[in-house]
């Protein structure tokens, strides 16, 4: 279990803190939900996770042990919103190997079979696919690194009806192996199958349910 004690952010640049005294546990095979309005620190929250930026308190720790950002770097995969306006790749396989040219084929075609981009040519770029399989193939450039924990921010942001069914579905799956962390400005649909949600307001974080 990957757990947060008593994290705390407070850049030099704001004069209240961006986060005060955050602490909870994710478990594996779980999702997390974490609902606050704009700039209530769910990015930044993520972003500590992920090791991209550093508590100025606090503790975040896997199995007791305190860890730094290059441990986080290898534990946590971030999605970040709009994950597709960041894809560099000309193709799915450049995309999915960007960073990474030792992975093999035998290994993206793995990956995709779990995002469900199993028939889609390796060759296709992906600005070609549907709104929904974007967000699928984002999430696949982060599990083919193996990382114990997914991070989300707003994976729903900007679907339609149908996609957001895919992607809902997918994650559905995908908590069976991995855990997961959502942030979204609203309980949205995701509340339903999520098995802890926490509500952050002023850079404090309370539960809503268990
Ligand atoms: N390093 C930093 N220096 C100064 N301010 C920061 C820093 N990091 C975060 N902030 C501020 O913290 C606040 C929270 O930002 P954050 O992006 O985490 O909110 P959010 O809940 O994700 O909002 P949104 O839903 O709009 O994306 C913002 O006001 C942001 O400017």
């Amino acid at each position: 279990m990957l757990s947060l004690v008593d994290v705390s952010y407070h850049p030099p640049a704001t004069p209240q803190p961006v986060l005060q005294r955050v602490s909870f546990g994710l478990p594996s095979q779980s999702l997390s939900l974490i609902v606050g309005v704009s700039g209530a620190g769910k990015t930044t929250l993520l972003e500590l996770i992920a090791g991209l930026a550093t508590p100025t308190q606090g503790k975040i720790l896997w199995r007791e042990q305190p860890l730094q950002a290059p441990d986080l770097q290898e534990l946590a995969g971030l999605v970040f919103q709009f994950p597709e306006r960041h894809f560099c790749g000309l193709t799915l396989l450049e995309e999915l190997r960007l960073g990474h040219p030792e992975l093999t084929l035998e290994q993206v075609q793995q990956v995709l079979t779990t995002v469900h981009l199993r028939d889609v040519p390796l060759h296709q770029p992906p600005h070609y696919l549907s709104g929904g399989q974007q967000r699928r193939l984002a999430l696949a450039v982060q599990l083919i690194r193996q990382p114990y924990l997914l991070l989300l921010d707003e994976p729903l942001a900007g679907l339609d009806w149908s996609m957001r069914r895919q992607v809902m579905q997918l994650l559905q799956e995908l908590k069976r192996t991995w855990a997961l962390l959502v942030v979204s400005h609203d309980t949205c649909e995701l509340s339903a199958m999520a098995d802890q949600v926490w509500c952050l307001e002023g850079g404090r974080l309370r539960g809503l349910t268990g």
